[in-house]
């Protein structure tokens, strides 16, 4: 077996591109390139951006002066694809297929990352594999059913940085995430809530369906009743757009920066404080709810992404939730290293490569 391997790692998200070249657990390189929001929107859809974010990445690599030879695989940052089990995927022909298209119905620029990862996979002939795509379902059966007969749940959110979070907590404890139960929240542009049982993702948010607490662009949570008189007179498409793009900091204050909101919070701004405070209390609420999903024995509460950078939302985490458990803050994210992670693992036998099969995880209950 080979002693070292290096991973070219691909994340497109809603207004930046990231690459990075990881050689076992160090990056060797890495790039955030910012795409102007204007420029993204002449686009049809979401896979009609794959030459203008395959240019965007070529040109980073010149610039750099970054050769990728010698690669031993692309990892890009799965999306659009139907529920299946967290793991390492192989990117094959369906899965290509299916993230090319949205087969889920849910668009999202990490659709992208298995376009991407092909293409520089068959460049420097080695295997493209996606981790831990938001797709990912563990929903442990109490979780699906709803109160609308024929409506069950299934879930949109951070897998991977909430995966990777659990996984190196854990690590840092000597234990192994199989062996442990988390709540595991991925704070940033969007917020994902979590809970973790051994090793599974057994209940989450739905963040992309309007599940969870309010987000910087994500309403968030809200009574039916309240949203069927909010849609009268309106066109569904846009009142669907609450959901990902104009609800939460967006809707209230018009800015999708967390990091000013806090700032205007701290200033003492009313309107933005309230806001603030209501959208910590809202993740409070979430992760109480998910340490009951866990009956309580909760080994740790660990915080990732952006927004955790910020020391008033740790700290109204930590005065509302430590009792439950210790309160762990990772500001920012691992997805970089979690997606190389991911690759070396299968590369190196410690896990079994998954094949993507298109059909979901879950299907229905047997008495329905
Ligand atoms: N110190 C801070 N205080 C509050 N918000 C912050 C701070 N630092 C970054 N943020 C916010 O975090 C968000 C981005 O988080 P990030 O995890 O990078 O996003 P994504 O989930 O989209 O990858 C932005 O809204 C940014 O303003
Ligand atoms: C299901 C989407 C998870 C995600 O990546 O959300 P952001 O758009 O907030 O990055």
């Amino acid at each position: 077996m080979k002693d070292s391997y290096k991973i070219f790692t691909i994340n497109p998200g809603s207004t930046s591109t990231k690459i990075a070249l990881i050689e076992n657990d160090k990056v060797l390189f890495s790039k955030n390139v910012s795409h102007d929001a204007s420029k993204l929107a002449e686009f049809d859809g979401i896979s009609a951006q794959l030459p203008y974010r395959l240019e965007t990445i070529l040109n980073l690599l010149k610039e750099s002066n970054i050769s990728l030879e010698g690669i031993d695989a692309c990892v890009g940052r799965g999306g659009g694809l139907i529920a299946m089990e967290g793991g390492t995927y192989e990117i094959d022909d369906l899965l290509l297929d299916h993230a090319t298209r949205g087969a889920n119905g849910v668009q999202h620029p990490a659709q992208l990352g298995p376009q991407l990862a092909r293409e520089f996979a068959k460049q420097y002939n080695c295997p493209a594999f996606v981790v831990n795509p938001p797709d990912v379902d563990e929903l442990q059966d109490l979780a699906r059913l709803t109160g609308i007969k024929g409506v069950n749940r299934i879930i949109h959110l951070h897998a991977l940085n909430l995966k990777e979070t659990a996984i190196r907590h854990a690590q840092s404890q000597g234990k192994k995430y199989e062996e442990q139960n988390y709540v595991v929240c991925h704070i940033g542009g969007g917020i994902s809530v979590s809970a973790h049982r051994q090793g599974k993702m057994v209940d989450g948010y739905d963040i992309v369906g309007g599940e969870g607490p309010m987000a910087p662009t994500r309403c968030g949570s809200v009574s039916v009743s309240d949203l069927i008189n909010y849609a009268k007179g309106k066109d569904l498409s846009e009142v669907k757009k609450v959901c990902t793009k104009t609800g939460g900091l967006v809707s209230h204050l018009g800015t999708s920066d967390a990091l000013s909101v806090s700032q205007q919070a701290e200033a003492g701004e009313p309107y933005a404080k309230m806001v603030w405070n209501t959208m910590i209390y809202q993740i409070n609420k979430c992760i109480g709810s998910m340490a009951t999903v866990l009956h309580g024995k909760v080994d740790g509460i660990l915080l990732g992404g952006g927004m955790v950078y910020n020391k008033d939302l740790v700290s109204q985490i930590k005065e509302a939730c430590e009792w439950i458990a210790p309160v762990s803050a990772y500001p920012g994210e691992f997805e970089m290293e979690a997606m190389a992670s991911g690759a070396i693992r299968v590369l190196t036998g410690q896990e079994q490569v998954k094949k993507y099969t298109g059909v979901p995880v879950w299907s229905g209950f047997d008495f329905e």
